[in-house]
Formats: C-alpha cells, structure tokens, sequence
C-alpha cells in the first residue's frame, strides 16, 4: 500500500522540464512532458537519460518508474524530427533504452493513453509495466514506411512469439490493455490513480534482481518455427502490401530475433537504415501529417471560410433521405457516433431492406442502444426537427431539386440541408431553397460506414458556419474531412474520369480489362478500374452519361459520330455493357463474370470477343501495351486533372487533394497520394513530358493536355508546397 502521506512532491526540475524528475522516497518517478503525444523529441530523450543516470547516483534511490503526463504515454518517436538533425542528435531512442534495459535499478513503466513505436519500445526495454484499462500499445510504424528501430523487433518476439510479432508489426494495430496482459505484454492492470499505483507497485519490487526481467536477454519462444512462419507470413504480406516495402522488410527484422540480441539489434539498424533513406518513408509520414493537416481547413474563395474563426452549428440529430446504398452506410456512421437518425425512403421495400441492414451491420453489443437512437418515416414531415438532414436519393438533379424544395419548406429553418450527390452542382441544388447559405455537399464513399473519406462541397453561397458544421460532422464520425469547391465530379470523382477514360481507351489498342487492372494493382491500388467499376456497377456511370446527354439507353444520340462526343473522342465499350445488361457484380457479369455467389472476377471471353469487334469494326490495330504505359496512360491524366482543380481553387492546397485520395479511392499510401507522387516520387518535369508525348500520339485525347498550371509550375521550378493557397485562387 502506498502511503499517499509520503507522496509529497520533492520535484526538482533541474533537469530538461521534458523529462520532469520527482522523487517519492525511494521511488523516482520520470515524467515524460512533451505535448500533445509525449514523442521523443531530442530534449526528452537528454531529460531520460539525465534522469535515469541522477536516478542510479543516488544511494537513496531503489526503483524508478517512468510515464507520461498529461494524455498519454509516449506514443514514440518524433516524426517530424525525421531528416533533421535533432533526430541523430545524442542520445538517441537506442541509447536511452539501453540505459532502461540495463540499469541495476528496476525499471516500471507506466502507461495510459497510447504507448506506441518507440513508446512501447521503451515500455519492452523495462522491467515492469503496468497499464490502466483504457490504455493501448503497438507498434504502428509499419503506417510511416519504417519499422519498430528501437528494439521493437527484437523484443516484441521475445515476450510473445515470431508469430503474434508478425502479425502485431505488420498491421500496426493498437492493442488493448487486457489483451496485453493476457499476452504477456504488461504485468498488471492497475485500476485508480496511476502514479500512486506505480510508485506503490516499483516499491514492492526494490531489490530485487532485474536480469530475469530483461526481455532483451530472453530467448524467442517459437524460435523453431521461424522458416515456416516467416514463409507463411511471405505470402500474405507480399499480396497485401502492394509495393510497400516497410511490412516485408519488418518481417525480416523480426526473423533476426532468433540470433543473439546484439545480432539482432545489428540487423534491425541496418533494416531501418534501409527503409528510413527509402523514398516510401516520407511518402508515408506526408500521408499520416496530411490527414491531420486537412482539419485545418480554409478557402481562398472566402476569408470566413477557415477553421480558426467559422464555428460549428450544435448537431445532434440528423435526417437522411433515401435508404438506399449510401443512406444506410450514413445511417450507420451516424448511429456508431451515437446521433439521433430520422431515415426516411418513399419505397416501402427499400426501407425494410435498410433497416435489416443496420440492425446486422450494428455490433450485437450496442445494436438494440444504437437502434433507439433511429427512426424510419415515409412522410417528410418528420424531418421537422432535425438539426441536419443529408439526401440520398438517385443521382438526378430534377429529383434533388424536389427535394430540397420539400426540405426546405418543411425542416426549421436553421437546420443544414446536405446532399450527398456525387457530382452534382450544388448551387443548383441550393437556388431551390430559401436558405442557400445552409446547403453544403457532404459526398460519403461507399461503403459509407467504412470509407474515411467525407469531401465537403463549399457552394457558392454556402456559409463558412455551414462548412464548419459539416466539417465537425465528419470528426464525430470519425471521418476525415476534406473541403473542396463545387465543380462536376468535385474533386474525387473528376480527377477519376480521365482514369477511366483513358483506361477504356487501352482496351481499344490492344489491352484487356484484366491487364489494366493487372498494371493498377501492381502499382498499389486494392482494385483496378474495370473491377473497381463492376463493383460500384456500372450503371451509375452510364446513367451520369445518359444525363449529360453523351448516350442514351439505346446506343448513340442521333446523328452523332460513334467515337466522338462533343468534339472530344469517346469510347462506348462501357455503354455496350450496360445496354446488354451487364452491369457489373450485381447482375453476374460486367467487364468480368462472376460465378453466383462468388465476387471473385473472371476475365469473360464474351467480353474480349466483344472489344475484338469493335477494334475490327473501327480500324484499330492490336498491339501490346506494357504495364509501365498502362499506370502512365492511366495515372498521369488523373494527376494532371488535379493541376487543373489547384489552378482553378477547387482544392486550396495539393495535400487535400492527396488526402481525397488515400482515403477515398485506395490510393496505395507508400506513394503518398497522387500530388505527392507526381512531385516527389516521379518528377513534375518527367510528367509534364510524358503527357507531351503521349499527346502528340493521341491529339485528341483531350485528357492528356497538360495542364497550363503544370507546365508553369515545371518552367519556374516551383513546388506545390510552395503553391499553398495561393495558386490563381
Ligand atoms: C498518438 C495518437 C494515437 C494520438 O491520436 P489523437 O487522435 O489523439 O491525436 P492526433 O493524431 O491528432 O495527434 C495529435 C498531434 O500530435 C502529432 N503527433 C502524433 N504522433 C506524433 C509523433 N509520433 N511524432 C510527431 N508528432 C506526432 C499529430 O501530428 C498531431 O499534431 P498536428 O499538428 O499534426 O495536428 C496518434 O497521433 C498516433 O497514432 N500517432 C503516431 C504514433 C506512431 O506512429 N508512433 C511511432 C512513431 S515512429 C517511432 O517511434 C520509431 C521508433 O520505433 C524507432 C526510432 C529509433 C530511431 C533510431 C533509428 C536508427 C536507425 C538510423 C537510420 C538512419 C538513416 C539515415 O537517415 O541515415
Ligand atoms: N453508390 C455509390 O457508390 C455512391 C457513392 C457516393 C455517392 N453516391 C451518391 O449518393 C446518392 C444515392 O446513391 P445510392 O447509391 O445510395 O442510390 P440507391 O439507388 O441505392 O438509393 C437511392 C434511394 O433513394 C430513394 N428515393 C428515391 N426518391 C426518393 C425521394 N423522393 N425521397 C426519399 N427517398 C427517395 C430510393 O427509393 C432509393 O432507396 C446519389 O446521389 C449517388 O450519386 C453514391
């Protein structure tokens, strides 16, 4: 028992105040203060050591027990440190375990919040741990392109297998504190006050010996097993990482835990060496800062629209029109965040449908609580106390403007009016109403209750409260918010039409569907274009054409040329699909075919038969195409349809468009998003003359035009960063 009478502050704070040192008796307690994550910048890890090394001189001195204040454990190394010269600065991550792992004094650490990377690292490097109930450790650094540097592969094995090592490492996931104890990962869960609890537990432990507590001189317990683990895990890494390099090379790390620890330690420097001067590394820390970054949001088109000065209206209950699709996901979303839901549907059917859906979607544990929180109307009428409502209804501009009309006669008058179309003019939606400075684009990705992404459209009079308010929506439910301008397809889905455009175009040359999507998969994305376009189903792109008037449901507008559309070339693979009833997943067969039951894709002979007449029909020449053009032809129009939206200010900066696309369209995210990859990894210039080139083979492909913002940005030598907000906006 500790006797709180004795835990009298005698803090000095000589010592770096990141690192504060207090003593309670015979216990010191090193407190980790380094704000808001407690990383290890270079004056927390001097703090450590300096307290460490104070801790060991003093005679007085029996156990030292080491935490975090404020919210959380060290949750690892400072990444923004990363390339600049504090992170080599002595001492270093390494040095200041060893310290812990060595010391003759034992070591408790004490965690709460997040012990995470090199947190966690040194919570293994200590003698002790001990964990409150709501806290989680792991490793995520496989996220950031690098591996756990600081022992974490060699120790991690040690305590739990090569096995549960690999499998923890290379998904990065968060480990609650109860699992933690029954793996072996923390010693004892600590209910009440911690720094009592840990000076209370360090004290029962004085005196006694620490060699038999040090992880780093124990032996792996599957040590054995190792070749046919690591085999096992090859495969499935390999297949799930898609070109990153991080997860393989922290399998081969861990491998190394089976030699001697200093041979071990040796390997994994060299491994991290590796992957730290690897382009992925920065690739994928851009991508973890980005997704922070863009919850400071602001845009050029108004100085009110910005993040530090818009305030957010209260909102806790929400209408959703349409229980189709994507008002179900929604639904979820909302419920999860635990909102209030009214669903309305005018199809009987549909609406049984969604509620079924829900209610399996909703975890059993908190279903029946959740399912209180919604309910389901076919009368508009419902909807009149709503704080919110966001519509769902067919992609079709005449039945939006029906109803927003409704809404907006109906719901109070300050409830927010959000349509979740996916490429529709919002101010065309919004001249409907009355209160046009209220209605917003909130576009949610399918499955919206698992997609991250929520792009949130500013109208022209949307009001900066309007963003702000759909901008905390999407942080309450746990999305990342992005916000762009209005313009068709926004700015997700317009950089995807040159994709797909240009995709089908490769199929008229000589390719299939299955080596486009073959070159696109290998390139990172979970999903090609074609299978990515049977399982959206491909009528929701035919019917966007039909509405622009591009084709209709019965082949070509009279009088119009077969491969031309409004003097720009068109190719109708896609719409000769969709007029046979091919319409992807749902009806068996697409550009694949699919066994029933089965969403396994199958290149379908009827299909390359039908793309071999119509090369014959209109002259073109097979020939092979390689899978470097295929991701070029592909993946450069797409990029340069962003410069497009930078230069126009639909995105105030290149990172939102990025972060639309990590988290909305699979981008891989070892390359870091298409902007980041454009600039960093292949080089404007070497874009700029791709598109160029390939021009000049396909004049009137009019996607592969280099966009004028591009080539200026290529003449000048300017950076996006440097671009900022400031591009013609
Ligand atoms: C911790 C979280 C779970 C908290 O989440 P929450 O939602 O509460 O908060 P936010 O995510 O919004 O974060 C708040 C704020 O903090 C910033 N931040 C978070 N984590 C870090 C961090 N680790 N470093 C810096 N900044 C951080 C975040 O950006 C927010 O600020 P902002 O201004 O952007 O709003 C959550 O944040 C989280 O998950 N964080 C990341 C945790 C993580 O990934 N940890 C691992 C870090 S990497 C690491 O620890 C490496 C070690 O294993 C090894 C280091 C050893 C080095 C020695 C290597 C020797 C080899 C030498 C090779 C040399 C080669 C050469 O260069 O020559
Ligand atoms: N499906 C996707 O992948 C996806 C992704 C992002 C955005 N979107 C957009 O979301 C919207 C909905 O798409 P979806 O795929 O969920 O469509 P869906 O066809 O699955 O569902 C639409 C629902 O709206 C209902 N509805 C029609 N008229 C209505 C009315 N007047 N009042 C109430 N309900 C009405 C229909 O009965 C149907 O249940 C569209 O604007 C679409 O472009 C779709």
């Amino acid at each position: 028992m500790v006797n709180t009478m004795t835990l009298t502050w005698e803090a000095t704070r000589e010592f770096a105040v990141m690192a504060e040192y207090s003593t309670y008796g015979s216990v010191v307690v090193l407190q980790v203060n380094n704000p808001p994550v407690n990383s290890f910048s270079y004056h927390v890890r001097q703090g450590l050591v300096d307290g460490l090394e104070k801790a060991q001189r003093d005679p007085a001195i029996r156990s030292i027990v080491i935490m975090g204040k404020g919210r959380t454990f060290p949750a690892g190394a400072d990444v923004r440190e990363f390339g600049t010269a504090s992170a080599g600065m002595m001492p270093d991550l390494l040095s200041v375990l060893a310290a812990v792992d060595t010391s003759p004094k034992p070591v408790v650490s004490a965690i709460h919040g997040t012990a995470l990377g090199g947190g966690f690292e040194l919570a293994l490097a200590s003698h002790y741990r001990l964990a409150v109930p709501s806290a989680r450790v792991g490793l995520p650094e496989v996220h950031l392109g690098i591996l756990p540097g600081a022992g974490g592969t060699q120790r991690l094995p040690r305590v739990v297998g090569v096995k549960t090592a690999i499998q923890m490492i290379t998904t990065g996931q968060h480990i609650k504190a109860q699992q933690a104890l029954s793996l072996g990962l923390v010693d004892k869960i600590v209910q009440g006050d911690l720094l009592k609890e840990a000076v209370s537990f360090a004290r029962s432990i004085e005196g006694r010996p620490v060699e038999d507590r040090r992880i780093s001189q124990k032996t792996v317990p599957d040590a054995e097993k190792v070749g046919e683990v690591v085999d096992a895990a090859r495969k499935t890494i390999i297949r799930r990482a898609r070109g990153a390099i991080a997860p393989m090379t922290c399998v081969q790390a861990i491998q190394a835990s089976v030699l001697p620890f200093d041979v071990g330690m040796q390997r994994e420097r060299e491994l991290m060496a590796f992957l730290m001067t690897s382009w992925q590394a920065p690739a994928q820390q851009y991508a973890f800062f980005s997704e922070r970054e863009v919850r400071r949001w602001s845009h050029p088109r108004d100085k009110r629209v910005n993040f530090k000065t818009a305030k957010p209206r209260v909102i806790k209950s929400v209408g959703v029109v349409g229980a189709g699709t994507m008002g179900v996901g929604i639904t979820i979303s909302l419920l999860q965040a635990g909102l209030k839901v009214v669903l309305l549907e005018v199809n009987k059917k549909q609406l049984d449908r969604g509620i079924t859906t829900i209610q399996k979607t909703l975890s059993q544990k908190s279903a029946s609580q959740r399912m209180s929180l919604l309910t389901t109307t076919m009368d508009y009428s419902a909807l009149s106390d709503v704080d919110m409502v966001i519509e769902a209804v067919f992609e079709s501009m005449r039945l939006k403007k029906e109803v927003f009309k409704k809404l907006d006669s109906i719901t109070k008058p300050q409830a927010i009016l959000a349509s979740n179309t996916s490429g529709l003019d919002i101010d065309k939606i919004a001249a409907v109403t009355k209160r046009p400075d209220k209605v917003v684009g909130t576009h949610f990705f399918a499955p919206a209750n698992i997609m991250r992404l929520l792009e949130n459209i500013l109208g022209k009079h949307t009001s900066a409260e309007t963003i702000a308010t759909a901008m905390q929506l999407g942080t309450t439910i746990g999305k990342v918010g992005v916000l762009v301008g209005n313009c068709p397809g926004f700015v997700g889905n317009r950089m995807l039409g040159p994709y797909v455009t240009e995709a089908v175009f490769l199929l008229e040359e000589g390719a299939d569907p299955q080596d486009v999507d073959k070159a696109i998969e290998e390139f990172g994305f979970a999903m090609g274009p074609f299978r990515m376009g049977d399982l959206s189903g491909l009528d929701i792109g035919w019917r966007g054409r039909i509405e622009k008037g591009l084709t209709t449901e019965q082949g070509p507008p009279p009088a119009t040329p077969p491969l031309y559309r409004r003097g720009n070339r068109y190719c109708p693979l896609a719409d000769m699909l969709c007029m046979q009833g091919r319409l992807g997943q749902k009806t068996g067969a697409g550009w694949y075919r699919y066994e029933p039951g089965s969403r396994a894709a199958l290149p379908d002979p009827v299909v390359q038969q039908m793309i071999r007449e119509y090369r014959q029909e209109h002259g073109f020449k097979k020939r092979t195409i390689s899978s470097q053009e295929i991701v070029e032809r592909c993946l450069y129009p797409l990029i340069n349809e962003g410069f497009h939206i930078l230069d126009e200010g639909i995105a105030a900066r290149s990172m939102d468009i990025d972060v639309t696309y990590l988290f909305g369209y699979g981008w891989p995210r070892h390359t870091g998003g298409p902007m980041y990859y454009a600039e960093k990894v292949v080089g404007l210039e070497k874009i700029l003359r791709s598109l160029e080139s390939y021009q000049a083979q396909y004049p009137d492909h009019h996607y592969l035009q280099p966009s004028p913002l591009l080539r200026d940005m290529v003449a000048k030598g300017t950076s996006l960063a440097a671009l900022g907000t400031d591009s013609k906006l």
